[in-house]
């Protein structure tokens, strides 16, 4: 089972991904949810429990036997190398709109700019968005044309085998009736889910020097979970609780998921959302680009995001919102895109002024002058 093998789409380039790194990081040992176990009513439960213990360690898990074929799988990296590597003139026509990227449902590539949007990303990455809820079925570039039903398969297997097992194990751990949790999630409403392709271009020792070997600043995600396909190429870190940060390994084609703050504010902090960051890989792997499947899943735009009634939060005491203002998810969106709750997490590389370029934190200017819809605190 090797990674370095590449699956052949007729019409599309081919990709070689690269192999894992000989480098002994710092990793961090998660737990893995072996989905098999869900089938059996006994091994479901065991699953719950162990996806408890993921939460509240780390936020974050890796599932195995996801349901998802290998060939899938890899086809999708195959498509999302084509995509991002397309000359800038065939990517232009696809490239979403300030306003668009600003509401946070957008389709195809991040706009363009200096410092790519909102001053929060370097040019060396690019992102590749496809909305799982598109009314206005957005076009695609001709060479994903052909491969949209199959994209739409993989959006499909990752809603209906992970995504709704995860949370009908949610259910059995709050103690709620299982349509309760999945009608936060309910297809056909308003929503923001995508698969993103997303590049990570390797960056000269200069640029490096300039960001302080970040790809990704410290962040935690938005949305319920998101799901990674595993990544050959190590550069994935998270913060632990314990204060450390600690590299993800390469499980090979098992997905990476993580908890969102969607998640974080309905369980009352039960479910952690754990900041993670992206760092340039070891040197083994420094000059290779990095090509990543993500799913972003996220309640629907209607979904307030307060503790739902539970058994078990109340017991606990977590049944109370954890911010001041309860926004619902589109809302939420909104108000994170305009700098609501912006932290600077790296703290462990600090910035100097006149040394580091800081395109990811300091005083917040909104280019565009968009408001999050309440003053963020
Ligand atoms: O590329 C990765 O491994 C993680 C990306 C990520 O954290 C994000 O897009 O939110
Ligand atoms: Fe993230």
């Amino acid at each position: 089972m090797s990674s370095v093998t590449a699956t052949t789409i007729p019409g599309i380039p081919k990709f070689v991904p690269c192999a894992p790194t000989k480098e002994n990081l710092d990793w961090v040992d998660l737990i893995n949810l072996d989905f098999k176990k869900f089938d059996d009513p006994s091994t479901r439960q065991e699953l719950a429990k162990e996806l408890l213990d993921g939460v509240t360690k780390h936020g974050f898990l890796t599932i195995s036997n996801h349901g998802i074929s290998n060939e899938l799988y890899e086809r999708q990296v195959q498509l999302a190398n084509t995509v991002l590597t397309l000359p800038p003139e065939e990517k232009a026509p696809y490239e979403a709109t300030p306003e668009e990227d600003a509401k946070g449902r957008y389709v195809g590539f991040k706009p363009s700019g200096e410092l790519g949007i909102k001053g929060g990303f370097h040019k060396a990455l690019d992102h590749y968005n496809i909305l799982t809820y598109d009314p206005e079925n957005h076009a695609h570039p001709a060479i994903l044309r052909p491969h949209m039903e199959e994209v739409q398969q993989v959006i499909a297997l990752i809603r209906s085998q992970v995504l709704r097992k995860l949370l009908v194990l949610i259910s059995m751990i709050l103690g709620i009736p299982e349509d309760r949790i999945l009608e936060t999630h309910a297809l056909g409403k308003e929503s923001t889910e995508y698969l993103r392709y997303m590049i990570y271009n390797p960056r000269s020792n200069e640029d490096n020097d300039k960001y302080r070997d970040l790809y990704l600043a410290g962040h935690t995600d938005w949305g319920s979970f998101t799901f990674l396909f595993a990544q050959p190429i190590s550069a994935l870190q998270i913060y632990t609780t314990a204060g450390e940060w600690k590299w993800v390994q390469y499980l090979p084609r098992s997905l990476v998921v993580n908890v969102g703050e969607a998640l974080e504010l309905l369980t009352g902090g039960l479910f952690k959302a754990t900041i993670h960051r992206v760092v340039k890989p070891p040197a083994d792997q420094e000059r290779e680009k990095r090509i990543g499947v993500i799913y972003f899943a996220r309640p629907v735009d209607e979904q307030r995001l307060e503790p739902i009634e539970s058994p078990l939060l109340k017991r606990l005491g977590i049944d109370k919102p954890l911010d001041e203002t309860v926004y619902n998810m589109a809302d939420y969106l909104n108000a994170r895109k305009h700098g609501y709750k912006r932290l600077d997490f790296d703290n462990d590389r600090p910035r100097q002024d006149g040394v580091h370029a800081d395109p990811f934190h300091g005083k917040y200017i909104d280019p565009e002058g968009f408001k999050p819809v309440v003053a963020p605190v």
